[in-house]
């Protein structure tokens, strides 16, 4: 419940249009009642007096017709508004989900997967959206139409007041209580239940020619049925226990209905209250349990939504990896970089970086070479300060990097690493991701040092041109060099390269190579590699071993 409040700010952006919803949804239950009451006054008034002589139709009837047409119209408002507030706080709940995800990445639990990411920023979201149209919405109305039929019950017929009131107080407040407390674990083990079906989903489909190639695509479908028949289960229990509420909740109309009746039948027979009237005060009584009926069918979802809180606030809340400093320093455009004994572990892991200390002038091209986890990435990773040492500094321009702001730091250096992505998307919007004024004069310029210009100018659609999903429709080799012209677009001073000719065959990795040392002839590189590097490609060539750095 916690965590549900504190997304209470952005449930009041859209305070004005939830309140609208909420009115028109009182209005549409308010008439239901009404008409209804004025249904069974109107009928039996009618019934009683003789062929209806003597009985004024018009007024009851148009009553009725009014009423009527209240309610269709209240309903559609409520719809329509209540819809438009749910997309609009949808919206605005990814918009806040994104602005406290991006400046936490990388996660720095790897259990986080892909598949749990993507489930809390939709199915989460969705989750939570949804509270209040399924959950507090109806509840408020419950409240409300409650406490006006006690009060008409109280004006009418004073003995069923207590009666109704306390069956309806059960029906709005208690069994909503017990079941959301019944139901709270149960809310939380589903979206988890959810969240791992997702997984598994998807787990299958990205891996799925590996898995056939390895033969374990049986082990891999067991995995997502069990998912499937753990969130079924689930969702039926909950169903269980929403369908008992309802029952309970039908129990309560039913005992409140009798004491009406009852309370009715003896004040009838001394005379306090007309037989219309009566039989109008239990067509009412009846309607107005209908708002109850939604509260337990929203109870469900707002466990649901509850669990779906707790998971993206643990998500925003995560501590950001670096600090950024008060007062931020400019980034000047040739700086050395310094690594002063730097010392670097994952937290409850061994370190990967012991005290190692080395310079890189401006214009320098090292390649940093060394045996697979010896923490080559991890060298990058604190480079682009996406970590920070537990010892020593690591400075550019003879500062401490924690004294630029990120977004500049990160303006000064362009990474290009073995699964840099390639999105579904025009080349164009590919390329501009480096450098988003560039025109297409820079863009051509950028694919003519990457040797991509040829290959473009043979598309119809040229920059246009829609790439696949993760560059499927590119070879290898034509995805690396769009990312290698995207980075050199970037016009950072510094390009850093992790494994960029990973998954290349010799020849296109030598091209490569050339291709990179022509075009970023005036650029800082340190490239982080097992290939073995052709001659005049870089000036050094150093060893990362023992978390030290030493001359290859
Ligand atoms: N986010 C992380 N959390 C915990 N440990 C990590 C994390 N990232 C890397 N490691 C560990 O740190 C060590 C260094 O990893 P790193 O990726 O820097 O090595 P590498 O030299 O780049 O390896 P490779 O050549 O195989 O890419 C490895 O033992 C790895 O398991």
């Amino acid at each position: 419940m916690k965590a549900l409040i504190s997304f209470f700010p952005l449930f009041r952006q859209r305070g004005r249009a939830l309140a609208l919803a909420l009115f028109l949804s009182l209005v549409t239950l308010l008439a239901g009642v009404a008409l209804l009451g004025t249904s069974g006054w109107f009928i039996t008034a009618a019934a009683l007096t003789t062929l209806g002589v003597g009985f004024n139709l018009f007024v009851p009837s148009s009553l009725v017709r009014g009423f009527s047409f209240i309610r269709i119209l209240a309903r559609y408002g409520e719809r329509l508004v209540g819809h438009d507030a749910t997309l609009r706080l949808l919206s605005n709940l990814r918009g806040w989900l994104f602005a406290r995800l991006f400046p936490r990445l990388p996660l720095p639990d790897r259990s986080l997967r892909h598949g749990d990411l993507v489930s809390r920023l939709t199915a989460d979201v969705d989750a939570l959206d949804n509270a209040f149209l399924v959950a507090i919405g109806p509840w408020l109305s419950a409240i409300v139409v409650g406490t006006v039929m006690t009060t008409v019950l109280a004006t009418l017929l004073p003995d069923a007041a207590l009666a109704y009131g306390a069956a309806m107080a059960c029906a709005a407040l208690a069994v909503p209580a017990g079941l959301l407390w019944l139901s709270r674990g149960l809310g939380r083990a589903s979206v988890e239940a959810n969240a791992d079906l997702r997984m598994a989903a998807l787990d299958g489909a990205l891996g799925h020619a590996d898995l056939t190639a390895l033969g374990a695509l049986g082990s891999a479908s067991r995995r997502f049925e069990d998912a499937s028949a753990r969130a079924g289960q689930l969702r039926r229990q909950l169903g269980g226990l929403t369908s008992a509420g309802a029952a309970l909740v039908q129990v309560l109309a039913a005992l409140a209905l009798i004491g009406v009746l009852w309370a009715g039948l003896l004040a009838l027979d001394a005379g306090r209250i007309e037989g219309p009237v009566l039989a109008g005060l239990l067509l009412a009584v009846l309607g107005s349990f209908e708002a109850t009926g939604m509260i337990v069918r929203g109870v469900g979802k707002a466990g649901a939504a509850m669990a779906a809180a707790e998971r993206l606030v643990a998500l925003a809340e995560l501590p950001p990896p670096v600090a950024e400093p008060d007062a931020p320093l400019a980034v000047p455009h040739d700086a050395s970089i310094r690594f002063d004994r730097v010392s670097f572990a994952y937290p409850g892991a061994p370190p990967v970086l012991a005290g190692l200390s080395m310079t890189i002038r401006p214009g320098q091209k090292i390649a940093i070479t060394g045996p697979s986890g010896c923490g080559k990435s991890t060298l990058l990773r604190l480079l682009l300060r996406l970590a920070e040492p537990q010892q020593g500094t690591v400075a550019l321009g003879g500062q401490s990097l924690a004294r630029y702001c990120s977004a500049d730091l990160h303006a000064h250096m362009a990474l290009l690493s073995q699964d840099s992505p390639i999105f579904l998307d025009t080349l164009r919007n590919n390329l501009l991701l480096g450098r988003a004024d560039a025109d297409d004069a820079a863009l051509r310029s950028a694919l003519q040092s990457a040797q991509l210009d040829g290959f473009v100018a043979t598309l119809p659609q040229g920059l246009d041109s829609r790439i696949g999903e993760a560059g499927r429709s590119l070879s290898a080799g034509q995805g690396r060099r769009l990312c290698l012209a995207r980075a050199l677009l970037s016009q950072a001073p510094i390009l850093l390269l992790d494994e960029p000719t990973a998954a290349l065959d010799r020849e296109t990795e030598l091209a490569f190579f050339r291709i990179l040392a022509e075009a970023a002839a005036d650029r800082t590189i340190i490239m982080v590699t097992h290939a073995d590097i052709p001659g005049g490609t870089v000036d050094r060539v150093l060893t990362l071993r023992n978390g030290q750095i030493q001359d290859a």
